[in-house]
């Protein structure tokens, strides 16, 4: 690590955000007593707790510190209690805010199942056991900022929502060469997912997509599926995916099928990488996959290994940091190992615990990895 502390921005956010933030902090304090480490650390506000307290989703100020950082650590936003204040003001806003501002346009979302975790599962154990699928999401075009959109009243007084799907050439060629580089590392395989049969949009994503590959990537075997038919394979027969790479609204919604593999939505981290920025940076941003998650926010019963496991991809991708990494991932399945779950992911004969001894749990192996 370099001299200087690592420029962390921790945005805790909505429901259940701040709960499995603090098992990080737990981490991060681990890290800092156990291994010589230091981290530089700003928190802020973002989604509903911005807007109880300055009345917008996100500030202008807290994208710069995030645009200033080495990496931004993210929990999740969403609040029933702000559905009343327009659709721009959502506190939805924030993470789509950031996305788009710092250009942060690929989603790493990798579904992989701890051999503890086989029975949590919705499929088989035998289905799943070693499974390790990388979802490349596609997080600043398409049809979540398309042009046009809005919702318009015709003439006759009948109301009408629109939403469009717009992809560019640069915009498919830069998340699909992630793709391709990712997919050498790996096993080698990358299957592109868009609906070419029925958009444009879909049908240009697959031209450009084996236009790259022929011309920089013909050692990397590229598959191509609709998306309808992924979601289905992803269900029948995981193991023949390695990297998918899709656009923003499939990614989204196919990384929360694929969480359910590894047994619940609680255990799903994601890296967004981004475009080097004017001040040469690159912009990276660590979140798990899941939401809020209002229905259980304040009962102390959330999962907080998505948001650990998040942490460990930012010590991996943007402080190089591979051991703490690697420590990191195996406390935690030592930890599953042990029997202890929480109850997204409890099955019979297990510990059923709650956020707060599952992050404590954590940390006591990373001390038992230290010795
Ligand atoms: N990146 C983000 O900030 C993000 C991501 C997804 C959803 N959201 C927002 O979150 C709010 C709630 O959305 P939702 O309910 O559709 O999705 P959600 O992901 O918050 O929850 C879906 C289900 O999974 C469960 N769950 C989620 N995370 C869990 C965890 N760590 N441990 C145990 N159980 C967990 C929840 O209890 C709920 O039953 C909405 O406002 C939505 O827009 C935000
Ligand atoms: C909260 C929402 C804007 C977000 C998305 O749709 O991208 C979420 O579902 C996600 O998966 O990160
Ligand atoms: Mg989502």
């Amino acid at each position: 690590m370099t001299a200087q502390p690592a420029k962390l921005l921790v945005l805790p956010g909505d429901g259940i955000g701040p709960e499995v933030m603090r098992e990080v902090g737990r981490v991060i304090t681990w890290l800092e007593k156990n291994r010589g480490l230091a981290f530089d650390i700003t928190e802020d506000l973002v989604g509903g707790a911005s807007l109880a307290e300055y009345g917008e989703p996100i500030r202008n100020e807290v994208i710069e510190k995030a645009r200033a950082a080495d990496a931004v650590l993210f929990g999740s936003v969403g609040d029933p209690r702000w559905g009343h204040v327009g659709f721009e003001k959502r506190p939805e806003v924030a993470i789509l805010k950031l996305r788009q501002e710092l250009e942060l346009f690929a989603n790493l979302r990798p579904a992989k199942v701890f051999d503890a975790l086989v029975d949590a599962s919705t499929l088989k154990p035998d289905v799943v056991r070693g499974l390790d699928i990388m979802i490349v999401r596609e997080t600043v075009g398409g049809i979540y900022f398309g042009d046009p959109r809005g919702i318009e009243t015709l003439p006759d007084g009948t109301r009408r929502g629109i939403n469009t799907e717009v992809y560019t050439t640069p915009e498919i060629e830069r998340v699909a060469r992630v793709a391709f580089e990712m997919a050498r590392k790996r096993s080698g395989h990358v299957c592109s997912v868009e609906k070419c049969n029925v958009m444009e949009s879909g049908l240009l994503w697959k031209e450009v997509v084996t236009d790259l590959h022929a011309r920089e990537f013909a050692d990397v075997k590229l598959t191509h599926m609709l998306a309808d038919n992924c979601a289905m394979q992803l269900v029948r027969n995981p193991r023949q995916f390695d990297v998918i790479v899709t656009g923003n609204l499939f990614g989204d919604i196919l990384s929360d099928l694929a969480s359910m593999l590894t047994g619940s939505l609680g255990m799903l981290p994601s890296a967004t990488l981004g475009a080097v920025q004017s001040n040469g940076k690159s912009a990276a941003l660590y979140e798990p996959i899941h939401g809020s998650a209002p229905d259980i926010a304040g009962h102390g019963i959330a999962n907080p290994i998505a948001q650990i496991l998040s942490f460990a991809m930012l010590l991996r991708y943007s402080l190089n940091l591979q051991e703490e990494a690697k420590m990191v991932e195996e406390a935690v399945s030592r930890v599953l190992e042990s029997g202890l779950r929480t109850a997204d992911i409890m099955s019979d004969g297990m510990a059923r615990v709650g956020t707060s001894v599952m992050g404590e749990a954590i940390v006591r192996e990373l001390d038992k990895l230290q010795k």
